[in-house]
């Protein structure tokens, strides 16, 4: 009966043309948890979770108007999943004037980390932010203090900087050049030429990247006297597929990007055989995953994955977040003989007891562990990877928390053995 059922409202990025449409594998994967978390007797006893969803296509136009239709069609809704930073910005934004708490599975931008904009903000996704510990431990662990950076003009980049430059001052790490691009990078490649960089932070789209990879490799600035760090999450094979998109050959991209670094968050639990919350080990989702995106008609066309497929455990550990909240309010509202059932979108109370429960989540999700700093952020670690002889290694995992680089890390592999140095070294008159 409707009685013993809990609404909530979720928004994926499908059809879009623009931006993320990460929704292809973040939606069967959440439906997935909707499953595993209804199968189970001691979540949400007697009550059944139901998730109520629409496609904003990653524009936040559409997505206002899918969250009005999704909070004035029956039955209520206790809260709002969304994906895409866009959007989340948007609904995060609106949510609260109907006292609903929203939870982001797809969000990356760091404007969100703000508690007065988003006072009920939650986030499965990493805020960009987080590559920013592990760059500046890196510099350290290589005793570089002279660095550069080269970004292109996207807010994301332009907030995620700021934060990477307020690191580097307090650590005293010299920040000589920042240069920015809307499209074309070959004038603050040349800048950067100009100005001796050797040590480069990247921070652009994939595409960008590319062009980037280009200039580096026209200008000569690539080889064993310099070190890139690019960010993580572009597909293996970003720099090799046939595309041309700019002036240079594939091996002419790949010479550019021998050795470069990359930092990315951890979304998929980096022991894939661990059991998490629901059971499964990482490797037993992604089997499932695989079926249901198939199943969803989201079809891995020519094997390739579809859009968010890295991000699916990301959405799956989203709806058990939701799940584990609404249980542990409904044990909080129980000993005041209350129930969610009460809740409404005028009513503050309610909202603040599953704003508490959700605030203090912890648990071992397939994502890893899921939990939230004080502004909604989530906690995770970060992979450092190395391109080496054209394919990427793992050097190791960052732990954010802690600051520190796991057990195993492996060293990088530089040209003649030798640490690139951050300057030019000026010997002295012997
Ligand atoms: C790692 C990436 C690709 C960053 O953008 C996220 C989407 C967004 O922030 O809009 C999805 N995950």
């Amino acid at each position: 009966t409707e009685s013993n059922i809990l609404d909530f409202g979720a928004i994926f990025p499908i059809k879009g043309k623009g931006g993320w449409q990460g929704g292809q594998a973040c939606l069967p994967a959440a439906k997935l948890a909707l499953d595993d978390v209804n199968a189970r007797k001691d979540i949400l006893p007697g009550y059944e979770l139901r998730m109520h969803s629409n496609d904003s296509q990653c524009d936040p136009g559409l997505a206002a108007l899918v969250m009005y239709d999704l909070l004035y069609s029956d039955p209520q809704k206790l809260m709002l999943l969304a994906g895409c930073s866009t959007v989340c910005t948007t609904v995060a934004e609106a949510a609260k004037m109907w006292n609903l708490n929203v939870l982001c599975y797809g969000a990356s931008s760091p404007a969100l980390s703000d508690r007065q904009r988003f006072p009920y903000l939650f986030r499965t996704h990493p805020s960009a932010t987080v590559h920013n510990p592990t760059r500046v431990e890196l510099l350290i662990k290589y005793g570089w203090s002279r660095v550069a950076i080269l970004q292109q003009a996207e807010e994301v980049f332009i907030s995620t900087v700021e934060d990477l430059e307020t690191r580097c001052e307090a650590k005293e790490i010299e920040i000589i050049t920042r240069q920015s691009f809307i499209s074309d990078p070959a004038d603050a490649v040349k800048n950067l030429k100009r100005q001796d960089a050797r040590i480069i932070f990247g921070l652009f789209y994939v595409v960008a990247a590319r062009k980037v990879l280009c200039e580096m490799y026209k200008q000569q600035l690539y080889g064993k006297s310099y070190v890139w760090f690019f960010i993580g999450w572009y597909e293996d094979d970003w720099f090799t597929k046939m595309v041309n998109d700019t002036a240079c050959t594939p091996e002419q991209l790949k010479l550019a990007a021998e050795g470069h670094i990359t930092t990315e968050a951890v979304m998929w639990n980096e022991d894939r055989d661990e059991k998490t919350i629901s059971g499964m080990s990482a490797n037993q989702f992604e089997k499932k995953l695989n079926r249901a995106i198939e199943e969803n008609g989201f079809l891995l066309k020519e094997n390739r994955r579809p859009e968010g497929y890295q991000e699916a455990p990301l959405a799956y550990d989203a709806v058990w977040a939701v799940a584990l909240a609404l249980n542990k309010s409904m044990g909080e509202l129980s000993k005041k003989r209350d129930s969610l059932k009460s809740f409404t979108y005028t009513n503050e109370r309610i909202r603040h007891v599953i704003f508490q429960a959700m605030n203090s989540t912890e648990f071992q999700g397939i994502s890893g562990k899921v939990a939230f700093s004080s502004q909604g952020d989530r906690i995770a670690k970060t992979q450092v990877e190395q391109l080496v002889n054209g394919s990427y290694q793992i050097l190791g995992y960052h732990n954010t928390e802690n600051n520190t680089f796991d057990g195993n890390w492996t060293d990088a592999y530089w040209i003649d053995g030798k640490i690139p140095q951050d300057r030019t070294i000026i010997m002295p008159e012997l």
